[in-house]
């Protein structure tokens, strides 16, 4: 029978040095274990062990040249884990931190909340070491040509479908894609997070932020409860930390934090109209620091530091891997933490995650909140296949509802004889259940 630690040990052996990785494979293991105690014929398909090792891993170089003509190097990857039901699908990441280990707990990570859409989409994930902070417009275009130069003989619209992640939004898809397009000669939804003009679905920028409260909402309902008058703590000022304010505040709540790796607005008053649309513009257009909104609205700054020291009913971290750590989840418990949802990939550390799960608030992983944005993914492929474009009302009710169905599964697997919901328990055994019977079903190779 399996045994979780022998289990774990393999996997660090053979994935030597990449933490995230190990961290994430034992929080799914953990759970599936005990699902599969009864159940043989996932051992004896070696399930497990496949599922753990990517189908093919593609790394390789971007040579790009910089506005005083110096030429730099950076590495690249494309980890394609599991396309059993479906085409692989996942964002791509520009950050310095970027490396094969990262991705591969993303990639990991990703076949599974991607199984949790009902959509038929694989796992997958990708990017580059690439810093883009600082990095003149022109050098953006040449770093996206450059990368997707080579890319490109990987993916397709049946293939491999990637999207952005932190540091790829609007502006890089748009050099990817028109990229994309010019060596192919051929125009299909091969990348997704389109600009609707060409190919983009409605609603597919605020999708993951929508869907996070969405999903929060579908929680806070099972206790006959909603967001109005909710302070709400948000860590982050990008893609999924803006849309997630946004609806936070059409739902009522009051958003006190935002912010970015240099540090932390705290306004009191909570963000509203005028200030959401300041913050949006500064971010999506200006490219600027989140201490320009306490510079503009005279509200606290914390330098360096992480929204979770700050009282709040609910918790959304969007930012990036790890930023929860244990002393700032006691904290939140400390200062009346209800609810924490995950907007970002695995942003709650091992230890906090398990503190999370051990109390009694109420905890959403992010393979499950945060699976909103690669559901509208999902169906901005749809669309390109139909060639068509739906409507935003009628994206986000789709949204709307594969939100609802993700909590109803989490529901279905997680929930125990007291009516307490372990989301991570329900996420990890519902997403596990379809890939691993799609397997089994190709049969034992
Ligand atoms: N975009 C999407 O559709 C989806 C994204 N996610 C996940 O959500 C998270 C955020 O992604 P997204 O909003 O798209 O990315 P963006 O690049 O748009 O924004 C990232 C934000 O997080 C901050 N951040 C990034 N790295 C760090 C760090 N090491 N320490 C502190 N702050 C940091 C950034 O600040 P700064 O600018 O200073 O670096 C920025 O404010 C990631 O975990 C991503 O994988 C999950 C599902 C879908
Ligand atoms: O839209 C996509 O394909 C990917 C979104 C993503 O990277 C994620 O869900 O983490």
């Amino acid at each position: 029978m399996y045994d979780l630690e022998r289990v774990l040990q393999t996997v660090k052996k053979h994935n030597a040095g990449e933490k995230e990785f190990h961290q994430a494979v034992r929080e799914v293991y953990e759970d599936i274990l005990p699902y599969i105690a009864d159940k043989p014929r996932y051992e004896k398909a070696a399930i497990l062990e496949r599922l753990t090792e990517p189908d093919r891993i593609i790394r390789f170089r971007v040579t790009w040249m910089d506005d005083n003509k110096k030429i730099h190097v950076n590495r690249a990857w494309r980890v394609q884990f599991n396309n059993s039901i479906g085409p692989y699908k996942g964002g791509l990441r520009f950050h310095p931190s970027v490396n094969a280990g990262i991705l591969k707990f993303l990639g990991f990570e990703q076949t599974f909340k991607n199984a949790l859409t009902s959509l038929p989409i694989g796992g997958a994930k990708g990017g580059s070491d690439f810093n883009p902070k600082g990095k003149s417009d022109s050098e953006i275009f040449r770093f996206c040509h450059s990368l997707m130069d080579e890319l490109q003989r990987y993916i397709g619209e049946d293939t491999d479908i990637p999207a952005g992640d932190i540091g790829v939004g609007k502006r890089e898809i748009s050099y990817l894609f028109g990229q994309y397009k010019k060596l192919t000669n051929r125009f299909t939804g091969t990348i997704t997070g389109k600009d609707i003009n060409f190919g983009g679905s409605l609603i597919r920028t605020e999708a993951t932020g929508y869907g996070l409260i969405y999903f929060v909402q579908n929680m806070l309902e099972e206790f006959d409860d909603d967001l109005e008058e909710k302070e709400v703590s948000i860590s982050g000022s990008g893609n999924v930390a803006l849309y997630a304010c946004q609806k936070a505040m059409d739902l009522g709540a009051k958003v006190v934090t935002l912010s970015d790796s240099d540090g932390t607005i705290y306004d009191k008053e909570g963000i509203d109209r005028e200030k959401f649309e300041f913050v949006k513009e500064l971010k999506e257009v200006k490219y600027g620091r989140i201490k320009e909104y306490a510079d503009e609205f005279s509200c606290e700054y914390l330098e360096g530091e992480t929204p979770w020291s700050i009282p709040c009913d609910i918790a959304l971290p969007c930012a990036t891997q790890n930023e929860v750590d244990l002393s700032s989840a006691k904290t939140l418990l400390k200062n009346g933490l209800m609810l924490l949802a995950e907007g970002a990939n695995m942003p709650c550390s091992a230890d906090a995650t398990r503190l999370l799960r051990d109390s009694d608030v109420l905890y959403a992983p992010g393979k499950a909140s945060n699976a909103g944005g690669v559901a509208v993914s999902g169906l901005e492929i749809s669309q390109n296949e139909l060639r068509m474009s739906w409507s935003a009302e009628e994206v986000n009710d789709r949204l709307q509802s594969i939100m609802k169905e993700i909590h109803k599964k989490c529901k279905e697997h997680g929930e125990d004889d007291d009516g307490n919901i372990d989301y991570m328990k329900g996420a990890n055994i519902a997403g596990f259940k379809k890939v691993a019977d799609a397997m089994l079903a190709f049969g034992p190779v």
